[in-house]
């Protein structure tokens, strides 16, 4: 699903407008009616007092036309506009004058008002700011949102929460609203899944406002949210008259002593992904432990004991997943460089094989053409210098991708995909993934597909969806704390019988 920036979503308004030959304030009436219908659904005329905050641009004429649908419907509610501009929407100037003509009149809160009293049951609606937020609040608004958090009361907001810009991230957290549910009109907003900004909201849902479809088509955006419907296509199924040799030799590269097991996991998800191969090229020390314990993996040592010297691969890989566990030995170092130097095989490169490239950048350019790196936030920031925000977080990260033509792999609750100036946001995965070797468990993922002959960005996408999804099934068995990096390798095979699952006429989901 496409992510449009506030200038697409204006262009996509104004062009509907246009093809539909209806006016923009029958746009905003649709909106109110969805929001409404939402809201009736779930509260089905309920005797709760609802609150709407509502700014004077069309983000406050939606929260005025939904008063108005909520007013007919015998709710009790209390309308505050907050007058923050004498620049009134002239859609909101309707709406108002609409429910004017219903007796209702707001309240109009400006710089020296009182705010009104706020009980911790009630429900607020939040539609001060939206898309068109492009500056700081005023002191006094900024004192309102504050008001309006402490309140406990139930923050839904229309679009986005009140305060948050689209493009850069507020220097005062104070100032945004922090709500429970943001209802957004047609597509999610990137700020809903950056740290530093998804953080003011703990649910999204989209509304359909039947903006035109073959504007939203045709629209090219920087960023994608990737769900089931985008990772099925990418998915490469297996041929009843195939055999083990169709589906690649995975390599693994890594481990150290005390850090075997970073292979381990590495490894055994290559299988479990179905790589037809797997081998692992570690220390001397780890060769009885994997060898004992995987019969299915193969495994060739260094000639050291506790680290690598010399990396050899198997004559016939077709994908290798280096770095886990491998520490950053001088010698390794150098096995790392010259291994770089001859292979041009591809490959995803993690943990101290991100940390050598770090710190030696020489062989950033030795990379062969579309390696897949996967850094957690730490090994990023080595790899890319400091960041003032997760904007620019981006944008350095898309230079770096396209400096070295490399697929980044920037992990996190939502991990975001990098290559060729775009950006693909993961919409699964959940908490209790925060847990040593997840990540190991990612490279083998990855590099199991790969070798498998998924073109390395499709590997990435369509791998760091499957590890959420394997996540999630692991977390909805055991509970979030419960889940630990072998029980999200368990969960594979469920989450592709998952991924071919498809919705019945009743919502539930049946084998395809
Ligand atoms: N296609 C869709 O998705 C549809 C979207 N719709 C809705 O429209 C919303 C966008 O509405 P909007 O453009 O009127 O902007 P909004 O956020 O209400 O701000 C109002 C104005 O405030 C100003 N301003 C900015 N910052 C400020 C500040 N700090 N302090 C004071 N003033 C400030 C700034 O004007 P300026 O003063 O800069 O000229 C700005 O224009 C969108 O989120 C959705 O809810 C639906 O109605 C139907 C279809
Ligand atoms: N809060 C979270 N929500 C979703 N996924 C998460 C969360 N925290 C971590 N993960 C995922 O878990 C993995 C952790 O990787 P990493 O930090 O490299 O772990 P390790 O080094 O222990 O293997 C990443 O794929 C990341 O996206
Ligand atoms: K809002």
């Amino acid at each position: 699903m496409k992510i449009f920036n506030a200038q697409q979503i204006y262009a996509a308004d104004k062009f509907t407008i246009e093809k539909q030959a209806i006016t923009s304030d029958a746009l905003m009436e649709r909106a109110a009616e969805r929001i409404f219908s939402w809201v009736h659904s779930r509260l089905q005329g309920a005797k709760v007092k609802i609150h709407l905050f509502c700014g004077i641009g069309n983000n406050g004429g939606d929260g005025i036309a939904l008063a108005r649908h909520l007013v007919e419907n015998g709710y009790e509610i209390a309308v505050h506009v907050v007058n923050y501009s004498d620049k009134r929407s002239k859609d909101f100037l309707i709406n108002l004058d609409r429910l004017k003509e219903r007796k209702l009149w707001p309240e109009f809160l400006d710089s020296d008002c009182e705010f009104p009293e706020i009980g911790h049951e009630d429900i607020i609606i939040d539609a001060i700011f939206g898309i068109g937020l492009n500056r700081a609040p005023e002191d006094w608004v900024a004192k309102l949102i504050g008001h309006i958090n402490d309140s406990a009361a139930f923050i839904l907001s229309i679009d986005v929460p009140s305060g948050l810009f689209l493009d850069k991230v507020s220097d005062k957290p104070e100032q945004v609203i922090r709500a429970n549910h943001v209802l957004s009109f047609q597509a999610p907003k990137l700020v809903f899944f950056l740290p530093e900004t998804g953080v003011f909201l703990n649910q999204w849902e989209l509304l359909d406002i039947g903006l035109d479809q073959e504007y939203l088509y045709k629209t090219e955006t920087d960023f994608e949210f990737i769900g089931k419907p985008e990772v099925l296509p990418l998915y490469i199924p297996r041929l009843k008259f195939s055999h083990k040799g169709n589906y690649g030799h995975a390599v693994i590269v890594g481990g150290s002593y005390g850090k075997i097991g970073a292979v381990n996991l590495a490894a055994r998800a290559c299988l479990k992904v179905g790589s037809g191969l797997v081998t692992t090229f570690i220390p001397e020390c780890g060769y009885i432990p994997l060898q004992t314990s995987e019969p299915e993996i193969m495994v060739l040592t260094d000639e050291e004991e506790d680290f690598i010297s010399k990396i050899e691969l198997p004559s016939n890989a077709s994908a290798i997943g280096v770095g886990v566990g491998m520490g950053t030995h001088e010698q390794t170092v150098a096995a790392f460089s010259s291994f770089l130097n001859d292979t041009k095989m591809p490959m995803v490169i993690d943990a101290d094989g991100l940390n050598i490239l770090a710190e030696n950048k020489r062989l950033l350019n030795k990379m062969p053409q579309q390696a897949v790196l996967t850094p957690h936030p730490k090994e990023l920031e080595r790899l890319i210098g400091k960041w003032e925000d997760d904007f620019d977080k981006l944008k350095k990260a898309k230079a770096f991708s396209k400096k070295y033509d490399c697929i980044l792999v920037l992990k996190g609750a939502h991990t975001i995909t990098i290559y060729d100036g775009k950006g693909y946001i993961n919409s699964n995965g959940n908490p209790g993934m925060a847990t040593a070797g997840s990540g190991d468990v990612l490279t083998g993922i990855i590099t199991g597909l790969i070798a498998q002959n998924y073109p390395p960005l499709y590997a990435a996408i369509f791998g760091v969806y499957l590890h959420g999804l394997s996540g999630d099934i692991s977390s909805s068995e055991n509970g979030y704390e419960a889940v630990t990096a072998s029980t999200i390798i368990a969960n594979i095979g469920k989450a592709f019988m998952e991924l071919f699952k498809r919705a019945s006429p009743e919502g539930q989901e049946q084998p395809q």
